[in-house]
């Protein structure tokens, strides 16, 4: 087997893997938001989705009817539109015909699978590229692991809730972290605390700072915490009606006619995701999040 990192990602600086110890812990949506909060700072930011079971990077993205394009040098990523070129995204879900089902490969296919993302995809020069991993800490997650170490990893980001029960997954994260190689570049606990839509009061459900005690029992850096904030699902799904707008079947020339003028309505409006983020109540503490990450200044990544 080739050892060598792949050369798709020569240009690029720093590979970042979101990591959870079991799913629907929001490792998509901390994903989606690192991604979208670097690209706000000028930055070029690609986006690998290599979550087998369930890739939901698309449906973040408003992207889910993306074809994968092949030139003679690989896969081609999606361009987000309306973002200077800065935002790519590639997901396992491009390429699942039956977007019901998430894929059921054994082991080795999987691995094999992520083996040809991590080479095939033509990122070009990248300041970032964001890794969102299949969660959990198996042996298959060892192999996979093996195949992301290749890529030259700056490290990880381990994303929790406050329950016991996702803390006492992240220790295993942490401890499978150490085990594989992977440097922990922090702790994000999302899910911590509800904001109400009317007042935008945020209510503590479960109880807080978790994610907190278990950075400073560990010694890695706590990088902060997000509510729950029900205008971020709104913003997916409305975004995600945009493209749905955008995809009218155009045999009828009555379709064709919608279609001209959502694609005029939408240039017009020129609205990226990144800025309807950016406007988004759970911004400013995604912004404490990235502060706290780029302060560590870690040198781009040497091949
Ligand atoms: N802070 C938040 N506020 C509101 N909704 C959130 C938040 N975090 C996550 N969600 C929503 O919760 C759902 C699950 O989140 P997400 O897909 O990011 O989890 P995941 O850990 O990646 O799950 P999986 O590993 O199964 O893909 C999504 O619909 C997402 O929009
Ligand atoms: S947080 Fe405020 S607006 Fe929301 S339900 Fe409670 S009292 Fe009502």
């Amino acid at each position: 087997m080739n050892k060598e990192p792949p050369r798709s990602l020569n240009k690029v600086k720093h590979v970042i893997l979101v990591l959870s110890g079991k799913g629907g812990v929001g490792k998509s949506s901390v994903t989606t938001q690192l991604a979208l909060s670097l690209a706000h700072k000028g930055l070029k930011v690609g986006v690998l989705d290599i979550d087998l079971t369930g890739p939901s990077i698309p449906r973040m993205f408003g992207i889910e009817n993306n074809q994968v394009h092949q030139s003679v040098n690989g896969w081609v990523p999606a361009y987000i539109p309306n973002t200077g070129n800065r935002l790519l995204v590639m997901s396992i879900g491009f390429l699942i015909k039956d977007r019901g089902n998430s894929i059921v490969w054994r082991g080795p296919k999987k691995t094999s699978m992520i083996r040809q993302f991590l080479s095939n995809v033509v990122w070009g020069e990248l300041d970032y590229l964001i890794i969102d991993t299949p969660p959990g800490t198996s042996d298959e997650h060892i192999s996979i692991a093996e195949e992301l170490k290749l890529a030259k990893p700056d490290g990880a980001i381990l994303v929790t809730t406050p329950q016991q029960i996702s803390i006492n997954d992240v220790k295993k994260e942490f401890n499978f972290c150490e085990k594989v190689g992977f440097k922990v570049l922090g702790v994000v606990e999302n899910m911590s605390g509800y904001v109400c839509p009317h007042c935008s009061e945020c209510t503590n459900i479960f109880s807080s700072g978790g994610g907190k005690s278990l950075a400073e029992q560990y010694k890695i850096n706590f990088l902060g915490s997000l509510p729950i904030d029900p205008s971020f699902i709104e913003l997916i799904e409305t975004n995600n009606k945009s493209e749905n707008r955008n995809q009218v079947d155009s045999n009828s020339d009555k379709n064709k006619i919608i279609e001209k003028i959502n694609n005029l309505d939408l240039r017009n409006k020129q609205v990226s995701l990144i800025d309807k983020y950016v406007n988004n109540s759970l911004y400013p503490h995604f912004s404490t999040i990235v502060d706290n990450l780029l302060k560590h200044n870690i040198p781009p990544r040497t091949l």
